[in-house]
């Protein structure tokens, strides 16, 4: 009996024992295409036919493109699996997947301790103002001159969490243990077990009342610029902003706007609207806590991602159905 196939689209790190299993049930394959012209025309060309499911890293959009409505238009018809190693599945169009039957999976979980400490990491950067004096120190000049103005303390100022999912939540707990109070909107409201007793605001009430906000949502078609002008003269004179989530959920130029009229005192972020493009006013602003997409970058939470993954794709070979698909094909 012919075994199906699995297309591996990007780079396995760590977990190589657990991929090598998977050819007991599946050939295992990567694609002779480097670029995505040449990997439609392999699509195309029917020589990926018996693929039932991809194992795709967000690296390899760098190959491939996004998975948007022309490439899946032209994935193979024995595909039945998309298996992404991430939490953010932003790169896959959902929608046209489900009009072709093929169940998406993301890495939930996995990826919150790590993402959350990189969250924590930016608030006091941010807060404290730390950037400046990193760099005049590397300059040799310690502290610059003049020295920055005094920072902040966490103790005491509200967090407001915007996307309550598992690294909000896991965000909340941190910022407890630093004396922040934790307010949080989120499409739905939280059982009070999950909320852990964070307040449950308005999308508005949380933008006007926080000293901090931070982003914790999935980048989708709704929370696209879900920040933007509007939103920032909302919020209180002093803010900081902290993006772990996807840049895009910020209108960067409307944030380096309020940055620049001081409306925003600070932000952290992780995440740029255009990768590996940051927006200039960003990167001339010495007082910005800018990391570049780290967020789950460590061994542990790698390992634990790709793990995760290859559980998914193991699932579909042996079950037919995914561990952990996405919210939205959740009935599907
Ligand atoms: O950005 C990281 C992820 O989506 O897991």
């Amino acid at each position: 009996m012919t075994k199906p196939k699995v297309l591996q689209l990007g780079v396995i790190d760590h977990a190589h024992e657990s991929w090598n299993a998977l050819s007991e049930l599946a050939d295992l394959i990567v694609p002779a295409a480097r670029s995505r012209a040449e990997f439609l025309e392999e699509c195309r060309s029917g020589s990926l036919e018996g693929v039932v499911a991809v194992y795709r890293t967000f690296g390899s959009v760098d190959i491939t493109g996004l998975f948007d409505a022309e490439l899946v238009a032209a994935l193979p018809n024995s595909l039945k699996f998309i298996c992404h190693n991430g939490a953010g599945y932003d790169q896959v169009d959902v929608s046209a997947c489900t009009e072709r039957g093929i169940k998406v999976s993301n890495v939930p979980t996995a990826v919150d301790d790590a993402t959350a400490d990189v969250n924590m990491f930016l608030i006091i950067g941010a807060l404290r103002g730390f950037n400046t004096s990193m760099i005049a120190l590397r300059e040799g000049k310690w502290r610059g001159h003049p020295p920055p103005p005094l920072g902040h303390d966490p103790e005491g100022k509200t967090l407001g969490i915007l996307g309550m999912g598992g690294i909000g939540r896991n965000l909340k707990k941190k910022a407890e243990a630093f004396g922040m109070k934790v307010v949080y909107y989120n499409r739905n409201k939280l059982s009070d077990e999950l909320a852990g007793g964070a307040q449950y605001l308005s999308f508005e009430e949380l933008l006007s009342t926080s000293d901090v906000i931070s982003l914790n949502l999935p980048l989708n078609k709704n929370t696209r610029h879900i920040i933007s002008t509007h939103e920032f003269e909302l919020m209180k004179k002093g803010v900081v902003i902290v993006n772990t989530a996807r840049g895009a959920v910020i209108d960067e130029d409307a944030l380096v706007k309020a940055l620049d009229s001081g409306h925003v005192w600070s932000c952290g972020l992780d995440v740029y609207e255009d990768e590996p493009k940051v927006h200039p006013g960003l990167v001339a602003n010495p007082h910005v806590m800018l990391v570049p997409h780290m967020g789950t970058w460590t061994v542990e939470t790698q390992t634990a991602m790709e793990e995760w993954n290859i559980g998914n794709v193991r699932a579909a070979l042996e079950k037919g159905k995914l561990n952990t698909v996405v919210p939205e094909q959740a009935n599907m």
